[in-house]
């Protein structure tokens, strides 16, 4: 596979062909560069055309011209009712909102500044839900949605609005988590960063598989709100890499024409019975590695080493072909069990310029493009001042290896980890003040791609004196093991030292730091006693956010630097709220907080970048830098 073959995503059809609209039908040909603002080709603005209804309320609503009967009533809503309406926003998950007799009312799929006709399918106290029927008039950020299965498939919420208005919604859906949840006053927030151009960027799809009567399967993403599976076979899916859909295509052929495969059952939720439930596929964007897990309710599948040599036959960029055990219920895609079937059981991938190793169960960021920059930003916010040159020049080392090993293609092993071991430095840029090492802590830590791609920076401006202790320290900590076990090989692979693993939850393990801190250097033999306090604490947490007594420990530790990273601004805004002392409601109480030297830490957020991780879902993520103010 090409190195950059997510630059040139075609979608696949078995039966027809061609994929998407706009898109053309020569295989070569087929990525589609997006129009000057990020608008794909085939997702033009509607203007005032027109467009179907789906009865079902379940796909895009088309327009047509507006019904006389549809005007506006200023009697209670009821079910059934159809109502004109015109949105003026997006709540949190993508839906419009728009206002009926000083009530709120959510209608999926359709934009703000859309004239509609809808029917309303629910009415609460306060607020109701409708389903649009037609597009009256569409608003000016409508676009036509690239994929014919939008609003069919549940994984995309957006695609039927212009990428500049998806970038400046998700900016203000930071703002308003922050002001209304975290009761962060005017919150300094960047425009989000976007993508270009923002299709096929998934490097990993967990797709049900199901047989449907007659012995076809159907594997995809569910329809919104229910189990059924969206079968993908015709369209492909606009969002994800497309070897995803030749390794699905490779495992239909095999369940649909294959004696073993035509044997083989698939999993009924309801029954929890068949075998095969899920397949899972991993893609390393920049060297070209998949990974094909196969999950199944039971120890095995008939025939799976002549499977996993099919799989591989097909798909030649196949590293390795594994099983992974679920026998339990429940929506849990993955089991606790991974075993090889064929080839190795993790991929490598290259990000920032360094390698990474990633097994199935591994956490790791779906977008590595936009990944490199949201870590970037991160890394800017954490080690300002610390880097040699950065904090007189601006310069950015670590950015500039990534560029390098991007625009070159060349191996990571040419510039990233090795560039940072053979670079001399220049001097104690990566020290703190005094002659103690500079201290970083990785806290849900992953397979170590923050605390790496942070030491491989402060290695280039101390020439590579982390472990003795001179130069700088990261302290990763992660709860699930493999993921440890890849950081720690991740490590090796990019000869970096100075980066310690632990495996723990962060709300046990930072709280143990925090007591070792306040005893002093030399008061224990943990890292906080050898360091004293840390320099820096990144928190990149699941999108629950931080447990209470992780975030009690922060404030213990006291950092001059917290960089938080999270994929949910309302958790985000929640956990801030908590650092920065907002008396925010939504705020958990924290016990033991900020003791040090009897004051409690306070910080200020200083900046807030949001990054379009996730292009045509209603998902943002976020990296945002906190100062030390008090404590
Ligand atoms: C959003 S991911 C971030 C991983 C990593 N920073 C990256 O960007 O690749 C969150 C990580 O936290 C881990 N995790 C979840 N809960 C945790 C906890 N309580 N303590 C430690 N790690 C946790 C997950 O396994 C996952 O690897």
């Amino acid at each position: 596979m090409p190195q950059d073959s997510h630059h040139r995503p075609r979608a696949r059809s078995r039966r027809s062909g061609t994929r998407f609209p706009g898109q053309p039908a020569d295989r070569h040909h087929a990525h589609r560069r997006p129009a000057p603002g990020g608008r794909p080709q085939g997702a033009e603005p509607q203007g005032h055309r027109a467009a179907a209804a789906d009865p079902a309320g379940h796909g895009p609503p088309t327009v047509s011209p507006a019904s006389p009967q549809a005007a506006p009533s200023p009697a209670p809503l009821q079910v059934g009712q159809v109502v004109e309406l015109e949105p003026h926003a997006l709540a949190a998950g993508g839906d419009a909102v728009a206002r009926y007799g000083g009530m709120a009312v959510f209608v999926p799929w359709v934009a703000p500044g859309d004239r509609i006709r809808a029917r309303v399918t629910e009415v609460k106290p306060r607020y109701a839900r409708a389903a649009a029927e037609a597009v009256l008039a569409p608003g000016p950020d409508r676009v036509s949605p690239a994929c014919p299965l939008f609003a069919r498939c549940g994984g995309c919420r957006l695609q039927h609005l212009s990428y500049p208005a998806q970038l400046a919604w998700k900016r203000r859906l930071v703002v308003d988590a922050l002001e209304r949840v975290g009761r962060l006053e005017a919150p300094p927030v960047a425009e989000t960063l976007g993508m270009d151009p923002p299709w096929f960027y998934r490097n990993k799809a967990a797709l049900p598989v199901r047989r449907l009567p007659g012995g076809r399967v159907a594997m995809g993403f569910f329809a919104p709100g229910t189990h059924t599976v969206v079968d993908l076979e015709e369209h492909g899916c606009a969002i994800q890499h497309p070897v995803i859909d030749q390794v699905a295509a490779a495992l239909r052929r095999w369940l649909e024409e294959d004696p073993d495969g035509r044997a083989t059952s698939t999993y009924d939720e309801e029954r929890h019975q068949g075998l095969l439930r899920h397949l899972v596929v991993r893609v390393g964007l920049r060297t070209g590695e998949v990974l094909a897990g196969l999950v199944i309710n039971g120890d095995g599948l008939p025939g799976e080493e002549r499977l996993a040599r099919h799989l591989q036959e097909q798909v030649p960029a196949l590293a390795g072909v594994v099983k992974n055990l679920n026998r339990r219920r429940g929506n849990a895609i993955l089991g606790p069990e991974t075993v090889p079937i064929a080839g190795r059981p993790w991929i490598v991938d290259r990000l920032g310029g360094l390698e990474f190793r990633i097994s199935l169960e591994s956490f790791y960021q779906v977008n590595p493009v936009q990944a490199e920059r949201l870590y970037q930003v991160a890394l800017d916010y954490a080690l300002a001042g610390r880097e040699a040159g950065s904090a007189a020049t601006g310069s950015n080392p670590g950015a500039a290896v990534a560029e390098r090993d991007t625009a070159a293609g060349r191996p990571a092993r040419d510039a990233g980890a090795t560039g940072a071991r053979r670079d001399p430095g220049t001097g104690d840029g990566g020290t703190a003040a005094g002659d103690r090492p500079f201290w970083l802590i990785d806290a849900y830590a992953g397979i170590g791609t923050l605390a790496l791609l942070a030491a491989a920076r402060l290695a280039a401006g101390t020439a590579g004196r982390g472990a003795a202790g001179s130069g700088y320290r990261v302290t990763a900590i992660e709860v699930v093991s493999e993921a440890t076990a890849d950081a720690r090989v991740n490590a090796e692979r990019n000869g970096l030292q100075g980066v310690e693993f632990i495996t723990g939850a962060v709300e046990d393990v930072l709280p143990r730091l925090a007591a070792e801190s306040q005893g002093g250097a030399g008061g224990g033999d943990g890292a906080a006693a050898r360091g004293g306090r840390p320099d820096g604490i990144l928190l990149d947490p699941p999108r629950k956010g931080c447990e209470p007594a992780a975030l009690a420990a922060c404030l213990e530790l006291a950092p001059p630097r917290i960089v938080y990273v999270s994929c949910n601004p309302v958790t985000l805004a929640r956990d801030l709220a908590v650092l920065c002392d907002t008396g925010s409601p939504a705020a958990p109480a924290v016990h033991g907080s900020g003791r040090r030297r009897g004051r409690r830490a306070r910080y200020r957020l200083e900046a807030v970048q949001p990054v379009d991780m996730f292009p045509h879902t209603a998902h943002v993520e976020c990296a945002a830098l906190l100062v030390l103010e008090d404590g």
